[in-house]
């Protein structure tokens, strides 16, 4: 335990929430874990050696907050808790990192809202290779004007939101590289359904224990372009949310993106990839 920051994790027992305090434990900045949880029976304790001091608590996540000083929140809940959680933290001057997808207008005004308040980044997809999948898009679509583009992603059975949080912001980054917003998104086809124009074809698939797959297919002039990106586990999420909370923590309010968190450690991060 060599860190000095107190990270607070709401959701702790949940899938991400696993990885997250899996993550806190090895990671060199993190001093003190607050693992804040609806059901703290079922959060896994954080005993290996060396791991930082950790606890568990079910009360107030406010008073919380602030009896354990905590520095900044990382919330993967779902969307009407986590609008709670970030209030929380923004009355408490808590940074926050938030990952939880499905959120709707109402709430992404409230997440504005925390934004004006404390330091704060959000993203749908905390993995390196979607950032990277991100970028690769923007310029297929830049480079390839009229082609028919589909996109698919396939998630684990107990996924609550569709499309994913990842496929909805590609489908923004497709809208700004084509500088179209009015371009329809048609989800799934059934029936006499043809391809119309501009539109994007969207589809959401659930089975099993996928961890996170999508794809953007790009037909046009004879020749197909398929970009995909597959997560081959939780943990990518979980540490990319870490860096951003260490990085994020003790910064000014205001709205920052994870690509800042990728720039920033660009230059020292380990990427052996055997
Ligand atoms: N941005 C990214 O990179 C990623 C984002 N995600 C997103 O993170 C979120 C969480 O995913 P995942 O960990 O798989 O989900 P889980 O269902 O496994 O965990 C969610 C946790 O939220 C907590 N929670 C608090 N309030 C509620 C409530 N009212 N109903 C249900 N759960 C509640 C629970 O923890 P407790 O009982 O401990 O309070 C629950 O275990 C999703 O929105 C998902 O899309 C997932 C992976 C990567
Ligand atoms: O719920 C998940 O599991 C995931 N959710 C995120 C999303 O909605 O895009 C990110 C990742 O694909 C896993």
């Amino acid at each position: 335990m060599g860190g000095t920051l107190t990270v607070a994790i709401t959701g702790a027992s949940g899938r991400m929430g696993g990885e997250l305090l899996d993550a806190a434990a090895v990671h060199d900045d993190v001093g003190f874990v607050l693992a804040a949880s609806r059901t703290p029976e079922s959060v896994p304790s954080g005993d290996a050696p060396g791991a930082p001091d950790e606890v568990v608590v079910d009360a107030d996540l406010g008073a919380a907050l602030d009896e354990y000083d905590a520095d900044v929140l990382v919330d993967f809940t779902v969307p009407d808790a986590s609008l709670d959680y970030l209030r929380a933290a923004a009355d408490n001057g808590v940074a926050v990192v938030v990952g939880t997808t499905g959120y709707d207008d109402e709430g992404a005004e409230t997440l504005d809202a925390v934004a004006d308040e404390v330091p704060f980044l959000r993203a749908s997809n905390f993995s390196r290779g979607v950032a990277a999948l991100r970028r690769a898009v923007r310029e297929a679509v830049a480079a390839l004007p009229g082609y028919d583009i589909e996109v698919t992603e396939t998630h684990h059975n107990g996924k609550r939101d569709a499309p994913s949080g990842t496929a909805l912001t590609i489908l923004d980054d497709i809208d700004d590289a084509r500088q179209n917003q009015d371009a329809d998104r048609v989800h799934g086809r059934v029936g006499e359904q043809p391809r119309e124009g501009d539109e994007i074809g969207v589809h959401a698939r659930r089975a099993g224990d996928v961890t996170g797959e999508h794809e953007v297919l790009l037909a046009g002039n004879e020749e197909v372009l398929e970009l995909t990106h597959r997560a081959g586990s939780r943990g990518i999420f979980a540490a990319g949310a870490l860096d951003a909370a260490v990085w994020l923590a003790g910064r000014d309010a205001g709205r920052y993106d994870f690509d800042e968190v990728l720039d920033a450690g660009a230059d020292d991060t380990d990427t052996d990839s055997r």
